[in-house]
């Protein structure tokens, strides 16, 4: 039986940053996958997703911008462009780039089947390891539909479906107010399709702050998305090549096929750790500040469910293999970008309004409406929207949260994502200099307004 200084099981984003730092330090390390070295994030969600969305924005952004007409949209062309930045879901390439760095590469399903030392089992085959690194990922939610266990994997998609689409549908029911449902929800909207949206919760993104929910809301309507919120679909049955589903008020909603964007369960069972005492979270593996959730063994990544996005992954990993090489990194969550690439983008970082007055922070808030301050909007479009909030800790001097609403949101929230985790004094962000003209300049103005 081979004894190896890592066995990493899982090999999305999480796994892969943990892996290559392990192997680039000369370690010898076993990578596992079932599936697709790259995971969920590089086949089915991130990287399809945003390579997807970004030709309905590219066009609405053209039509916005003086001058331009509204371009045409070759769907096979962005369909053809999807399949290679998917790699047509062939790994062979990182299969072989593995193995020249000199991993053990191993395509199979793995299983914890013995402690001190830990032993893993792959498809009849055993290993042990100083230490196994946990990244199997998460699977979306089927939520609890009558019917819908009945109904195929033609009408009913989770991200798997959506992101591999090959035809767009005529009419979408798309269950689910999260990231997953606004994303794809706008993406089809865009693409043609009449969407629906049930939200069991009572906003758009119901975790953001209220006022970024409500300008979600604007925005899928000028996008001509139907919205029922507090409401739930209670079954579907099947009705020609499409369904008929019916909501917990009575409304039928006729679609083509159902979109599922109601949540992520975090994969930690199945791999035998509770057999050996391993305590689960739910189906989450609980980690300490160190991402170790027992001596030798640590996760990272969705699996872990702290926040489930590819940026949390990786970050998990650069700390894990630091701290499998002997160092003591300890991770912090404060001042996590969570984006929304519609278009105009979303983003949050830090606390809401609402949480930051749960943690008894003397609250104070200032919003811009960027249009009305700046000049990069007018230089971007005829027509320029989008807001940014910030919210700030009066005692202290500092932000704890900021939320925005416009073009390139993604690009620029990172600049408040910087001053919150590290606490940067307000008066130090104002004697700032961000360039002009630049969408970064709604900052100054927004902490001008702050009443500290
Ligand atoms: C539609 C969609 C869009 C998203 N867009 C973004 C985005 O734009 N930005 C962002 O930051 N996040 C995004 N996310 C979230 C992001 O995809 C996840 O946070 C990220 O993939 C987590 O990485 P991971 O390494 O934990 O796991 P995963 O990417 O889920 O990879 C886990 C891997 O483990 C393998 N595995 C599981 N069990 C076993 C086993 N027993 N043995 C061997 N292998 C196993 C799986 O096959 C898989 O390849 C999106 C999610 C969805 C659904
Ligand atoms: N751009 C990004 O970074 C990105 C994109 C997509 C997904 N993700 C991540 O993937 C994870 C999963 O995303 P998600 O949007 O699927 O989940 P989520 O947990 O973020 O949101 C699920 C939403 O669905 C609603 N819901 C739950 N059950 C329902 C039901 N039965 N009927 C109607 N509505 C229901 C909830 O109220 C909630 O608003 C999240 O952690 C997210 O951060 C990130």
């Amino acid at each position: 039986m081979e004894h190896l200084d890592a066995i990493v099981i899982g090999m999305g984003p999480g796994g892969e940053t943990v892996a290559g730092r392990l192997l680039d330090a000369g370690k010898r390390v076993a990578v596992v996958e079932r599936e697709l070295i790259g995971g969920e994030c590089g086949y089915y969600a991130c990287v399809p997703s945003k390579t997807l969305i970004r030709s309905p924005e590219a066009r609405q952004s053209a039509v916005e911008a003086a001058g331009l007409d509204r371009p045409g949209l070759d769907w096979p062309a962005l369909r053809a462009h999807r399949d290679r930045m998917i790699r047509h879901l062939d790994d062979s390439a990182q299969v072989e780039g593995y193995e020249e760095q000199g991993a053990l590469v191993l395509k199979g399903t793995a299983r914890v089947v013995g402690r001190d030392p830990w032993r893993v089992a792959v498809d009849g085959d055993e290993y042990t390891a100083d230490h196994v690194v946990v990244a199997t990922g998460s699977e979306a939610v089927r939520p609890p539909i009558d019917g819908l266990d009945a109904l195929g994997p033609d009408v009913v998609w989770t991200n798997r479906e959506a992101t591999t689409l090959t035809e767009i549908p005529g009419r979408a029911l798309v269950v689910g107010g999260g990231a997953v449902a606004v994303e794809l929800g706008q993406f089809l909207a865009r693409m043609g399709s009449r969407v629906t949206v049930v939200q069991r919760g009572d906003r758009l993104l119901d975790r953001e702050d209220p006022r970024l929910c409500e300008l979600v809301s604007e925005q899928f309507d000028r996008d001509g998305v139907t919205v029922h919120l507090g409401a739930q679909v209670a079954s579907a049955v099947a009705d020609g090549d499409g369904v008929v589903a019916t909501l917990d008020t009575g409304e039928r909603v006729h679609a083509d096929v159902i979109v599922l964007g109601s949540g992520r369960r975090p994969r930690g069972d199945g791999l035998g750790l509770a057999e050996l005492g391993v305590g689960l979270d739910r189906t989450a593996l609980p980690v300490d500040d160190r991402c170790a959730v027992a001596p030798g063994l640590w996760a990272v990544g969705d699996v872990t469910a702290r926040l489930m996005f590819t940026h949390v992954a990786k970050y998990q990993g650069r700390l894990v293999a630091a701290n499998i090489l002997g160092g003591d990194r300890r991770a912090r969550y404060t001042g996590v970008p969570r984006v929304v690439f519609t278009h105009p983008e979303i983003a949050g970082v830090g606390m809401t309004v609402e949480q930051a007055r749960d943690q008894g922070v003397d609250v104070v808030t200032a919003e811009v409406d960027l249009a009305a301050s700046l000049a990069r909007p007018w230089t971007h479009a005829t027509d320029p929207r989008g807001t940014l909030g910030v919210i700030a800790d009066r005692e202290h001097g500092v932000l704890v949260g900021a939320w925005a609403f416009g073009p390139m949101v993604s690009e620029w929230i990172n600049t408040a994502a910087v001053a919150i985790r590290s606490r940067i004094p307000v008066r130090d962000l104002i004697d700032s200099t961000p360039q002009f003209p630049t969408f970064n300049e709604g900052y100054l103005i927004a902490l001008e307004r702050l009443d500290l």
